[in-house]
């Protein structure tokens, strides 16, 4: 397995390039299954563990890709399976995007249930609504989801989420766009990355209404055409950079980023009393001489998104004062936390509060990555801390992060990657 080691302790200055965005990557892909025809080519796709692990995914069901690392192109048109085995989605829950698309275009898809995540319940039970709504017969087999359609085509239908959910929104958006007829999906997540994919089905010829709201009107088209498009960038990895600037108390401009995306990240870093500067797709961040204390609640966008909580906690470990950090979208979301107090942090968990006392002096030891994020953390902190931290499993980061090192690197930090075995 592979370690990061950082010699922590210094700032970071500099100029990195945002990559393309993770989570916008993985429902792209998934949308390629729907055109019958022709090569759709994607660019600015991240080389991620996630990324070839939709690769392997794509292959298993029959499609044709290739992937030089930034473009990938992607021929569906001899898909000659219909089954997400448990293999691929154990190691990436997102293979749930493959439910919609396969089921709107053959009238049937079968995806392994995802089993436990690392930081608490995440239920599919929203997307199975969603395909039930538009006419799929859903049951569980064997631990595996099966969905059929008796028409053979899915039939538009009013969805209404009870919360907002990014990935049944996006499955449901997919398996709508071909339905025969009409649908209405209310409350419908309006992340960036949910806007890229509607971007994307457009341009393939789908009919949607609404994009970016919370409402969203499709009128199905019986097919779709194979298009070129470029993905978003990264919001969460360019947060995460600018983090990486602002706990070593440097200066971190990130490049290809686009402010709309990142609102109230960008405010809560000036609430902390960091400069933030834009122009032209660069985000530059220039950090305080003291870090000021700096409540976030995390919610769906455009409020303070879940995927950078644990990295806000890092940074809040040199704040000047306590800073409460709510996650109202995953409750559970706190296993960095326990790793953190191993680095020197002092911060206490209610319920799906955390409050950090800040400041405190963290100092290197070893420490386990959890998930993506936690990892993430624990890299931050790592590179404030005092000597050297170690963090396990980086395969974790890996889900997520493109040439982590290599950029931190650049910005000048010291950090390493090398193999370690476990033992037990
Ligand atoms: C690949 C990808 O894009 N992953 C992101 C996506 O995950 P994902 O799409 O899985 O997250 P959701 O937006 O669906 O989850 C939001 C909330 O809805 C709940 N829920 C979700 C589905 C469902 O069927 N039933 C249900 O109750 C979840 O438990 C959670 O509390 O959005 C999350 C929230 O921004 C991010 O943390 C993930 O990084
Ligand atoms: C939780 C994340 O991803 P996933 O939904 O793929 O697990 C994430 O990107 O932080």
């Amino acid at each position: 397995m592979d370690k990061l080691v950082i010699d922590g302790g210094t700032r970071l200055n500099g100029t990195v390039s945002a990559s393309g965005s993770k989570n916008s990557a993985l429902p792209l892909i998934a949308a390629s299954l729907l055109p019958g025809e022709g090569t759709t080519t994607l660019n600015r796709i991240p080389d991620l563990k996630d990324t070839r692990t939709f690769l392997r995914l794509l292959d298993e069901l029959g499609a044709d890709a290739a992937y030089d690392g930034e473009k990938l192109t992607i021929s569906s048109r001899c898909i000659r399976c219909i089954r997400a085995p448990y293999e691929l989605v154990k190691k990436m829950r997102a293979s749930i995007y493959v439910l919609g698309p396969l089921l709107a275009r053959f009238g049937r898809a079968e995806v392994s249930l995802p089993g436990g995540c690392a930081f608490g319940p995440r239920p599919i039970d929203l997307h199975l609504m969603a395909m039930e709504k538009l006419g799929a017969e859903i049951s569980i087999q064997n631990g595996y989801i099966e969905a059929k359609t008796q028409q053979g085509r899915l039939q538009g239908a009013r969805i209404e989420f009870p919360i907002s959910s990014v990935g049944a929104t996006g499955n449901a958006l997919m398996a709508a766009v071909t339905a025969q007829g009409h649908t209405t999906i209310t409350n419908a997540a309006a992340e960036p990355e949910i806007v890229a994919l509607c971007d994307f089905l457009a341009a393939m010829g789908a009919r949607i209404e609404g994009t970016g709201t919370s409402t969203l009107e499709i009128d199905g088209v019986a097919t779709l055409s194979a298009v070129e498009f470029t993905n978003i960038f990264d919001r969460i990895e360019a947060a995460t950079l600018l983090a990486a600037g602002a706990i070593t108390g440097g200066s971190v401009t990130v490049t290809g980023a686009d402010e709309h995306h990142m609102q109230t990240v960008l405010r809560k870093f000036r609430q902390a009393g960091c400069s933030v500067t834009v122009s032209n797709q660069n985000i530059t961040l220039e950090s305080p001489d003291v870090l000021e204390p700096t409540d976030v609640i995390a919610n769906p966008y455009p409020l303070f998104p879940t995927d950078m909580q644990a990295q806000w906690i890092a940074l809040m470990t040199q704040a000047n004062g306590i800073s409460q950090i709510v996650d109202k979208v995953y409750h559970e979301r706190f296993n960095h936390i326990p790793e953190l107090v191993r680095l020197g942090a002092r911060i206490e968990i209610d319920g799906n509060e955390a409050m950090v006392y800040g400041p405190q002096t963290l100092t290197g030891t070893t420490v386990m990555s959890t998930d993506l994020r936690a990892s993430a953390c624990l890299v931050l902190a790592g590179l404030v801390a005092r000597g050297t931290t170690e963090v396990l499993r980086v395969y974790h980061l890996d889900r997520g992060y493109e040439k982590i090192e290599e950029k931190l690197r650049a910005l000048g930090a010291s950090i390493t990657r090398e193999q370690y075995q476990e033992f037990g």
